[in-house]
């Protein structure tokens, strides 16, 4: 029998988990991974990874819940098998602190991750310039380790990988039955999205190998992630900056802010220095349209715009957007319901 085509456009983390999911749920089906970059150059391998994500205004909470609660599920599982190192996974513990006491303490999240707490008093005193804190044990996956991993168990599910950069839907439906888009940022100009955007993010790597702890500080520009080959530092939330050169200033920045936490970071040593677009968007884009192409109408699922929260939600948005296409293969595109 004639295999279905799915194409998913994009080798970021949220395009090679979507990519997976489908290969693996549908064996009915072939799926292609087209990118203009994949990893190390996308965007996703320059994220720290951390599972923490912030509420994303006009997405009911529920809907919230389960993609982080998908993506953590399938990550903890991870980190349960032989795989955890090779695929980059593991548990992160540490402190989420505030300049202010926030107007909700307790996240969507707080029940997924595991023992979320208020910090004490003793505790807080480490920290004298803020208010409140949270501690929490969450995960960390490591886009340099993971993205790899993906692309190997996409290939073991049949699937395949062409670096491509695409300009014209309506020439990839006379190839595909079903389209995939996972662009990210790319998707401004692809599907002509403007209300997607960059936020630039530059972060250092450090060599601090006593560190096991994270922090983060809200509202603050400030985070230390402790990971397998290095100590991330950060960051910068810089909105409609398309700049991708690193930034001396913004480095300075970055460690001046860090080693108010932890002085000891001013003697790190610097292993590097790397900068990223966040896909922003005011809510992600998780739906599906139907292309018209010739008589024919295509599904074309849109998974993108998943701001600073792409790792965070990785996984449970691949699984939705899996969803969409199974039920494309068995529902008629409205026109030919008429
Ligand atoms: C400094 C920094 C730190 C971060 N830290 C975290 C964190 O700790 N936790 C967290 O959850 N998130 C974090 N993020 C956010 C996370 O990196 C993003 O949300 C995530 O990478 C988005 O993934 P994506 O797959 O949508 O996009 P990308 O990784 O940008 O991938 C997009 C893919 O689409 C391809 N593409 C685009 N246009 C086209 C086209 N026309 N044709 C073919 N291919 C195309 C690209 O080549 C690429 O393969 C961080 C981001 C930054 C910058
Ligand atoms: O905010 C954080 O802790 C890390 C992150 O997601 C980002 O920089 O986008």
């Amino acid at each position: 029998m004639k295999k279905v085509q799915v194409v998913v456009i994009g080798a970021g983390v949220v395009g090679m988990s979507t990519a997976v999911c489908i290969a693996e749920a549908l064996p009915f089906c072939t799926v292609t991974v087209l990118a203009e970059k994949f990893s190390p150059d996308t965007t996703s391998d320059v994220a720290a990874g951390i599972l923490l994500p912030k509420e994303i205004q006009g997405v009911p909470l529920e809907r919230q819940q389960r993609w982080f609660k998908g993506t953590f599920d399938h990550l903890l599982a991870i980190t349960e098998s032989p795989q955890t190192s090779e695929a980059g996974v593991f548990m992160s513990s540490g402190y989420q602190i505030f300049k202010e006491v926030p107007s909700i303490t307790k996240p969507y999240w707080a029940d997924i991750v595991f023992g979320f707490r208020i910090m004490t008093d003793r505790e807080m005193k480490r920290f004298p310039n803020y208010k409140f804190g949270q501690a929490i044990t969450t995960l960390k996956c490591e886009s340099l380790r993971y993205l790899p991993w993906l692309e190997k168990r996409l290939t073991k599910a049949g699937g395949q990988m062409k670096r491509e950069k695409v300009t014209d839907l309506q020439q990839l439906a006379h190839s595909y039955d079903v389209i995939v888009n996972c662009s990210g940022l790319g998707s401004r100009s692809l599907v002509g999205d403007e209300q997607v955007y960059p936020v630039r993010g530059q972060i250092l790597k450090v060599h601090a190998p006593w560190l096991k702890h994270f922090i983060r500080v809200i509202d603050g520009n400030a985070y230390i992630y402790p990971g397998i080959d290095y100590v991330t530092l950060g960051g910068t939330q810089q909105v409609n900056d398309w700049r991708l050169e690193v930034d001396k200033d913004d480095s300075k920045g970055i460690m001046e802010r860090c080693s108010k936490l932890v002085p000891a970071l001013r003697t790190a040593q610097v292993l590097g220095e790397k900068v990223g677009l966040r896909p922003g968007r005011s809510n992600l884009r998780l739906g599906r349209e139907w292309l018209q192409v010739q008589e024919r109408q295509v599904p074309l699922v849109h998974n993108y715009g998943h701001g600073s929260w792409g790792i965070s939600l990785s996984w449970g948005s691949a699984l939705e957007a899996l969803d969409l296409v199974r039920r494309s293969l068995h529902e008629k595109p409205p026109r030919a319901r008429l």
